[in-house]
């Protein structure tokens, strides 16, 4: 039986949410402070930790840091306020699974457990090869997509290796998978390693692999990570958390063309095709010192962009229908599309967390509903409330966005397009918040 841990200091919450997951047939426990919780993380293992990010003495970042390092298998589940979606989209880079807003949905929360619980029963060298299909990829229509694939369909054939940067979310072990699907690699394997989630003093062995009895723990030999991929691929997501000492290793390794695992004296050969993927600014890295110049080198044959959604405006709802449509075979709905409105606050929004955002609010949505179209009420309110802009006017909250609104609206005389203005926001914009927010406008119309 899967076993699964609760961390919140809200004890009413935690109780809702302990007999939600008992009644679908899973083991919990749950504990109300970050201390108890590193307490019982220390001694005992779980399939899934429910964790919410703020607590008081230990930040949501660190219990993860604990917990990976512990048990990486653990798949780990921020609980998360909207407001705090920047800091959810931080704790995933960080090796949390995936997160969830509050108040929590019954359904929403059984899926994610579902999906995490794939995760944990997957070998971690087959991750990836199992649930990936090319159909899976969408090229997107827009100029920077275009851009994208070309440069993925040139490549891809080389035995370049690939550098792919770009923000989380956007796409990166997507595209590398693509590059995989197109190469002469295709039929060998394509393993993905998570730089930033493998214990440091395990990295060694882990891409290089060990003999038994090489060190305590080692209770049998181990393929690492190279020989796994061997003629394959090998991509390295994060690629800028890995140590200096690691990165010293893997130069060897790829100047080498083999690896010597863990306690033995056999060198092995190995053919793998690099791609590698990072969210940072490697160049800066190199400039402070943390990332080695030889190796930015080797890995950066061939440097990828992959854009932000938010500069991907011609696709926003491409993807979002795709994920639609995703959303609706995985739940057996038939939901329709978008409504209007609903369009143009997916076009305003700026989609911090990308394509996984979006990926994840789409199938919220298509859950939650009731119609044949996806309406404003089944999209987070924080997508229409979120600060937009600053200034005089700024919009940040439903009862500050009412107040500005108010507050533009009569410093415009109530024409509504000169509020639009002030507001430094478009007249639809406007119009879709005025109807959101029940304010009526007399007189004068748009
Ligand atoms: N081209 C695409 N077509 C369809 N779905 C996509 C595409 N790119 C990304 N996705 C979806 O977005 C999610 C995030 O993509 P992916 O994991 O590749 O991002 P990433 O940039 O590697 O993120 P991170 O930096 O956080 O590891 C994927 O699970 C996938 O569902």
């Amino acid at each position: 039986m899967a076993s699964i841990l609760i961390i919140d200091d809200d004890v009413t919450f935690c109780m809702m949410l302990k007999t939600l997951l008992e009644k679908s047939g899973y083991q919990v426990t749950s504990v109300f402070s970050p201390v108890e919780a590193k307490r019982i993380i220390e001694s005992r293992r779980f399939d899934i930790v429910f964790t919410d990010l703020r607590m008081p003495d230990i930040s949501g970042m660190e219990l993860i840091r604990l917990i990976k390092n512990k048990e990486p298998k653990t798949q780990i589940i921020m609980m998360t306020g909207y407001a705090d979606i920047s800091t959810a989209i931080e704790s995933i880079k960080k090796g949390a699974f995936n997160y969830i807003p509050k108040p929590l949905n019954r359904d929403e929360v059984l899926n994610i457990v579902q999906e995490a619980l794939e995760q944990v029963n997957d070998e971690p060298l087959e991750k990836g090869t199992t649930h990936w299909n090319a159909s899976a990829y969408l090229e997107g229509i827009g100029r920077p997509s275009q851009r994208l694939k070309e440069y993925i369909e040139l490549v891809a054939p080389t035995p370049m290796s690939v550098l792919l940067v770009g923000e989380s979310g956007t796409g990166k072990e997507y595209a590398a998978r693509f590059i995989h699907e197109k190469s002469k690699r295709a039929r060998r394997p394509f393993v993905a390693v998570d730089c930033g989630a493998i214990p440091s003093e395990l990295v060694a062995s882990e891409f290089f692999g060990h003999v038994k009895g090489s060190f305590t723990g080692a209770i049998s030999d181990k393929t690492g990570y190279f020989e796994a991929a061997s003629g394959g691929t090998l991509f390295l997501d994060e690629v800028g958390n890995l140590s200096y000492n690691t990165q010293i290793q893997l130069l060897r390794v790829l100047q080498e063309k083999s690896v010597k695992p863990v306690g033995s004296n056999r060198e092995v050969p190995v053919d793998v095709r690099i791609i590698a993927a990072t969210n940072e600014n490697l160049q800066e890295a190199q400039d402070k010192g943390d990332f080695r110049n030889d190796l930015y080198h080797r890995l950066n044959e061939f440097q990828i962009n992959v854009p932000p959604l938010r500069e991907r405006k011609s696709d926003i709802m491409v993807f979002a229908n795709f994920f639609l449509e995703q959303a609706n075979e995985y739940l057996d709905k038939s939901v329709a599309g978008f409504e209007k409105d609903v369009e143009q606050v997916f076009l305003d929004y700026p989609w911090p967390g990308n394509l996984r955002e979006m990926k994840n609010m789409v199938k919220r949505a298509t859950l939650l509903a009731r119609g044949e179209m996806i309406t404003w009420k089944e999209i987070p309110e924080e997508l229409y409330t979120r600060k937009s802009i600053d200034g005089e006017f700024a919009l940040f909250n439903k009862e500050d966005e009412t107040q500005a609104i108010q507050k533009a609206l009569e410093a415009a005389d109530y024409n509504k397009s000169e509020a639009a203005r002030l507001l430094k926001i478009d007249r639809k914009t406007l119009y879709n918040k005025l109807k959101l927010y029940n304010i009526n406008v007399p007189g004068k119309d748009m």
